[in-house]
C-alpha cells in the first residue's frame, strides 16, 4: 500500500534525522525522497524540506542542495551549464575584479587556471597611453595582468606558471607510468571514488556561492558592452620589437585572446601560420590532417589571409619541412622567423591535443632559453581539459556527458568572460619577412588522372560551404534564426537543416565555442540539448587528455581481441555508399560530397560498420578523418570508441539501417537527393528497394546490381546475433575486465584519475605505484551484460535488445528518457539500501551482536544481469581481484 501524505513526511523527517546523525547518506536519502514523495513533490519541496538545516549543518544543506540541483540538472539546463563550464562571471557586464575572481577559482588547484586576456571596468585600466589602441567600434583598450616569464597559458602569475609546471611534470609523468605492467591493483573504496564525495563537494563546490548568470538581453547588448571596455597594459610587455602572433587553430578576428593580447604591447604585430604535418598527426595513427581537412584549411587560410588584410596586417605562411629531425619543426620555423625579425615576443592560442601540447612546451622552453617571451592563451574549448577534475564527483558514470559537467560544477575552473570583439586595425612591421605562398603548403593537392587531368573531388565541398570567419557568422545567424526552433525535438531529421553545421568553423577556430555559447544564450529560443553539444565537445577533449591512445587503441581491454571482419570489399562498399541500403548509402555519399553529414546519420553510418558489417571502428575513424571537413581528433575518437564498443561510454543503442530512416527521413527526401538514382521509388519503397516489386523497379528505371547495388549483407538480424556473441566470446574469455558484481566492463585507469582519487595531487602521481593497474567498472550496453548469462541466446530475444526500430514522433524518445529516470532512481534507491545493510551489519559485527536471519518466505535474491539496471552502471570500484 502506498504511504500517505503524513506517512511519508513522517518517513522524510525520519530519514533526515538519520542524516543529520551520519546514518544515512545525503544522495540516499534524497533517492528515497523521490521515492516516497514522487518527482513533482520533491522538485517543490525538497528544498523548503531541508531548509531548517541551512543554520543547523550548512556545509550538510549545501551537499543537500547540491545533490538536488545535481538531479534536476537537465530540467535547468543552463544554470547547469553556466555552472558546469565557469561562466559565472557572465553575471553582470561588469567585468569581475581579480579578487572576486579568485574567490571563484577552485584554491587548491591553480596549476591549470587559464583564461583569455582579462577585461577590466575602465577604472581599473593600468598603462601608458602610448600603448592604449582604439579597437572596433568603441575607443576600446586592452588589458592583461602582468607579464609573465614562461610560456604559459595565461594568467601569467609566478604562483600559477609554478604549478603548470608541475601539472605538466606530472602529465609527463602519467604517460610513463600507465598501462606498463600487467599487476592488476585491489582498488579499496574510498569516500572520495565511490560515487559523489560529498565531504569534497562541500569543500571545493560551494554551488550557493555561485549565482545564476544573468543573461545579456539581445546579442547585440553583449557586443556593445564588450565594445566599451577599456583594457590596461602590462608594463613589460611595451617592446618596440615585434611580436610573432603564432595561428594555429584559431582563424579568426572575434573573440581571439592572444589577437588581442598582442594589441596590447603597442608593438608591431606579425601574424605567422606554420604547417607541420608530422607534428599534427602525433604519435600514433590519428589521421590529424585528413584530405577534405586540409582543403578546408587551405580555404580558410585563405579567407583569413583577406581579413587580416582588411585590418591592414598580412598572414606569413611558413611551410616546416620536417623529416624526422628537429631541423623542419615548427620551432625551427620560429627561430628562423625570430632571427630574421627581431621579434621577442610569440603569443599563440593553446592547442590541447597531448603531443600538440607537449610540442607546444618544448616550443616555449626553447624559446624561453633564448630570452624571447612565449605566451598561450586557452580559448580552444570552453573548458581546459588539463583542468577538469573528477575530485568530489567520483568516478561513476565517467565518460557521460552529465558526470564531465558535475566535474565541471564541483570543480570550477577560471571564469569564461566574454567574448571579444575583432580589432580594428593591426600594427604593421616596418618590413615584412619572406615567407612561402599558400600553395607551397600542399594543403589542396589534387591527384591528377594518367592523361594527366585534375581529379577535383573538392567541387561539392566548394559549392557546400563559405570557407570564412564570416561564413560562420552567417552560419550561426541562420541557425538562431530558424533550426535553433526544431533542434530539442528534430535535430535527427536529416532532410531538413535543423542543426548548426558549425563544427568545422569551431574546429578551425573560425568561431570560438565562448563566442558560440554567448550567442546561443542570448537568442530566443535556447534548447539545452543544443548547450549541452558543447559540453560534449569539452568531454571529448577531456577524454583525450586522459587517454592520449583514443584514437588508435580500444579502451575496453577485452574488445581488442574482438573477432572483426577483414572484408575489404565491404568496406569499399561502405566508403562509397554502395551498399545497397539507401540510408546509409546517402549519408556516406553526402559526407564524400560535402564533407560532412549531421549527428544522427554519423549514427546511422557508424552502427552499420560496427554491428552489421562487423568492421574495426579503427576503419570508420579513419574513413571519417580523411572524409569529414570537421575531423577533429578528439571527437571523432571519442565517438569511434563508443560506437565501436570500446569506449567509456557505450551507445546504449544500434541504429536499424532501414528502421532508422522513419525517424530521420520518412518520405525519402535525403535518400532521394544523394542517390537520385532511387528518386522514382515510391515512398513505401525507398528505403528498401529490395522489396520493390520488378514491375515498380522497372517504373522507376531501377535495375539492382546494375543502377544501384544489391544489399552487401543480407540477414541483418543474424549479422547482430553474431556480433553480440562475439562480444560475449571476449567478455567471457577476459573474464578479469568484467565487475562480478555489476557485470559492467573494467577499464585501466590512467594515473591522473587514481590520483585524484586516491586524493593525491597530480604533481605526486609518483605515489601511484608503476606497474600496477587500477580498474574501474565503466557504462556498459545493458544487451551485453544479459549475455553474459545466456551466451547461445540469439539478438533478438535480448529483453535489452539494442536495435532502436526508427520512430516517427518523439514518444519512443520520452519513453525511453522516462525509464532511465526511473531505473536510475531505483538503483540508487537500491544501492543506498545496500549500504545501508552493510553499516548495520559491521555495526553489529562491532557490537559482537547476532546477525539477524533472513526473512522466511521472503528470500533474498542476489541481483542478476538480467535484472535492470540503470545506464549508469551501479556501485563504484568495489571488485576485489
Ligand atoms: C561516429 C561519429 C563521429 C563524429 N566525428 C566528429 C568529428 O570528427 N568532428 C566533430 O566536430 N564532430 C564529430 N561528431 C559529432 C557530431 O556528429 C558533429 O559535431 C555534428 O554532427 C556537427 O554538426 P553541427 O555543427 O550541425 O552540430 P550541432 O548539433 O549544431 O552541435 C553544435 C556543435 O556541438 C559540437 N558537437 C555536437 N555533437 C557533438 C558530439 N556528439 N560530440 C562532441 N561535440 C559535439 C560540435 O562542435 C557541433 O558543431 C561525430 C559523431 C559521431 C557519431
Amino acid at each position: 500500500m502506498a504511504p500517505g501524505a503524513e506517512d511519508s513526511k513522517v518517513l522524510v523527517s525520519r530519514l533526515l534525522r538519520e542524516v543529520l546523525e551520519g546514518r544515512e547518506d545525503p544522495e540516499g536519502f534524497f533517492a528515497v525522497c523521490v521515492s516516497v514523495l514522487g518527482q513533482q513533490q520533491t522538485r517543490s519541496q525538497f528544498l523548503s524540506l531541508i531548509r531548517p538545516l541551512s543554520s543547523a549543518d550548512s556545509p550538510l544543506h549545501r551537499v543537500l542542495t547540491s545533490v538536488y540541483q545535481g538531479y534536476y540538472q537537465t530540467e535547468d539546463n543552463e544554470l547547469e551549464l553556466a555552472l558546469a563550464l565557469s561562466i559565472s562571471d557572465m553575471k553582470d557586464y561588469q567585468i569581475s575584479a581579480p579578487s572576486q575572481e579568485s574567490r571563484l577559482q577552485q584554491p587548491k588547484d591553480s596549476s591549470n587556471q587559464i583564461s583569455s586576456v582579462r577585461l577590466t571596468p575602465k577604472s581599473e585600466a593600468r598603462g601608458g597611453s602610448h600603448a592604449q589602441l582604439a579597437v572596433a567600434a568603441g575607443k576600446r583598450n586592452t588589458s592583461s595582468s602582468q607579464s609573465g616569464a614562461w610560456g604559459s597559458v595565461c594568467p601569467p602569475k609566478t604562483a600559477q606558471e609554478t604549478e603548470l609546471q608541475k601539472g605538466a611534470r606530472a602529465d609527463k609523468h602519467d604517460k610513463e607510468t600507465s598501462g606498463k605492467g600487467p599487476t592488476v591493483c585491489v582498488f579499496k573504496p574510498s569516500a572520495s571514488f565511490s560515487g559523489l564525495d560529498m565531504g569534497q563537494m562541500t569543500k571545493d563546490g560551494d554551488l550557493n556561492e555561485l549565482e545564476k548568470p544573468k543573461r545579456p538581453k539581445n546579442r547585440r547588448q553583449r557586443r556593445k558592452a564588450c565594445g566599451q571596455q577599456v583594457i590596461g597594459l602590462p608594463s613589460s610587455l611595451s617592446a618596440p620589437r615585434p611580436i610573432l602572433l603564432w595561428f594555429r587553430r584559431d582563424l579568426r578576428l572575434c573573440d581571439n585572446p592572444a589577437l588581442i593580447a598582442s594589441l596590447e604591447v603597442g608593438a608591431p604585430v606579425i601574424p605567422v601560420f606554420i604547417w607541420s604535418p608530422e607534428e599534427e598527426e602525433g604519435p600514433g595513427i590519428t589521421v590529424a590532417a585528413g584530405g577534405a581537412c586540409k582543403y578546408w584549411l587551405h580555404q580558410a587560410l585563405f579567407c583569413f589571409c583577406s581579413s587580416l588584410e582588411r585590418i591592414g596586417s598580412h598572414l606569413i605562411f611558413l611551410k616546416a619541412n620536417a623529416e624526422g629531425n628537429a631541423k623542419g619543426s615548427s620551432l625551427c620555423a620560429l627561430k628562423d622567423l625570430i632571427k630574421e625579425t627581431g621579434a621577442r615576443t610569440v603569443l599563440a592560442n593553446a592547442l590541447y591535443e597531448p603531443w600538440l601540447k607537449e610540442r607546444d612546451e618544448e616550443v616555449v622552453s626553447a624559446l624561453q632559453k633564448d630570452g624571447v617571451e612565449c605566451k598561450l592563451f586557452h580559448s580552444y574549448c570552453l573548458r581546459d581539459p588539463y583542468s577538469v577534475s573528477t575530485v568530489g564527483v567520483g568516478l561513476r558514470g565517467i565518460g557521460s556527458v552529465s558526470h564531465f559537467m558535475s566535474c565541471c560544477r564541483q570543480n570550477p575552473g577560471s571564469a569564461l568572460g566574454v567574448p571579444l570583439d575583432p580589432p580594428a586595425s593591426l600594427p604593421t612591421p616596418s618590413q615584412w619577412p619572406q615567407g612561402v605562398s599558400l600553395d607551397i603548403l600542399g594543403l589542396a593537392c589534387m591527384p591528377r588522372r594518367k592523361d594527366g587531368t585534375t581529379i577535383d573531388w573538392s567541387a561539392n565541398i566548394r559549392k557546400s560551404w563559405d570557407f570564412s570567419e564570416e561564413g560562420a557568422h552567417a552560419k550561426l545567424e541562420a541557425f538562431l534564426n530558424d533550426g535553433v526552433y526544431r533542434y530539442e525535438k528534430e535535430s535527427g531529421r536529416a532532410d531538413a537543416p535543423n542543426t548548426s553545421c558549425l563544427s568545422p568553423y569551431l574546429h578551425f577556430g573560425q568561431l570560438s565555442p565562448r563566442w558560440l555559447l554567448w550567442d546561443a544564450k542570448g537568442a530566443h529560443c535556447r534548447p539545452p540539448k543544443f548547450q549541452r553539444k558543447l559540453a560534449w565537445r569539452d568531454l571529448a577533449y577531456w577524454q583525450l587528455t586522459l587517454f592520449p591512445d583514443l584514437p588508435w587503441e580500444s579502451l575496453r581491454p577485452s574488445y581488442k581481441a574482438l573477432r572483426w571482419s577483414s572484408d575489404r570489399g565491404h568496406l569499399k562498399a561502405w566508403q562509397r555508399g554502395q551498399t545497397g541500403y539507401p540510408l546509409v548509402d546517402a549519408a556516406m555519399r553526402q559526407l564524400w560530397l560535402t564533407g560532412w553529414m549531421n549527428n544522427y546519420m554519423r549514427h546511422v553510418v557508424a552502427s552499420f560498420l560496427i554491428a552489421y558489417l562487423h568492421l574495426p571502428w579503427q576503419e570508420g575513424y579513419r574513413w571519417f578523418q580523411d572524409t569529414l571537413v570537421d575531423a577533429d581528433v578528439a571527437i571523432d575518437a571519442m565517438m569511434w570508441q563508443n560506437g565501436g564498443m570500446c569506449g567509456l561510454d557505450h551507445w546504449n543503442f544500434v541504429m536499424h539501417p532501414v528502421d532508422a530512416a522513419m525517424t530521420c527521413d520518412p518520405c525519402g527526401t535525403y535518400v532521394r537527393k544523394w542517390c537520385p538514382e532511387l528518386k522514382d521509388l515510391p515512398n513505401e519503397f525507398i528505403h528498401k528497394p529490395w522489396k520493390c516489386p520488378t514491375s515498380m523497379l522497372r517504373r522507376a528505371g531501377l535495375t539492382l546490381g546494375q543502377t544501384y547495388p544489391h544489399r552487401v549483407i543480407t540477414d541483418l538480424e543474424e549479422r547482430r546475433s553474431q556480433s553480440l556473441q562475439d562480444v560475449t566470446l571476449v567478455r567471457k574469455k577476459f573474464g578479469q575486465y568484467v565487475d562480478k558484481h555489476t557485470g559492467c566492463d573494467l577499464v585501466p585507469l590512467p594515473s591522473r584519475l587514481v590520483s585524484e582519487a586516491l586524493g593525491l595531487s597530480h604533481s605526486n602521481g609518483g605515489a601511484v605505484e608503476a606497474g600496477k593497474q587500477f580498474l574501474l567498472p565503466v557504462i556498459t550496453r545493458m544487451e551485453f551484460k544479459h549475455q553474459l548469462e545466456d551466451p547461445d541466446a540469439d539478438a533478438g530475444s535480448n529483453p535489452y535488445n539494442a536495435v532502436l526500430k526508427g520512430y516517427v514522433s518523439r514518444k519512443r524518445d520520452e519513453t525511453i528518457a522516462f525509464f532511465n529516470e526511473r531505473d536510475f532512481t531505483a538503483s540508487v534507491i537500491y544501492e543506498a539500501a545496500q549500504r545501508k545493510e552493510r553499516l548495520e551489519s559491521d555495526y553489529r559485527k562491532m557490537e559482537g551482536l547476532p546477525q539477524p536471519l533472513a526473512l522466511r518466505g521472503k528470500a533474498r535474491r542476489t541481483p542478476t544481469a538480467k535484472d535492470r539496471f540503470s545506464i549508469v552502471p551501479g556501485g563504484a570500484v568495489t571488485s576485489p581481484w
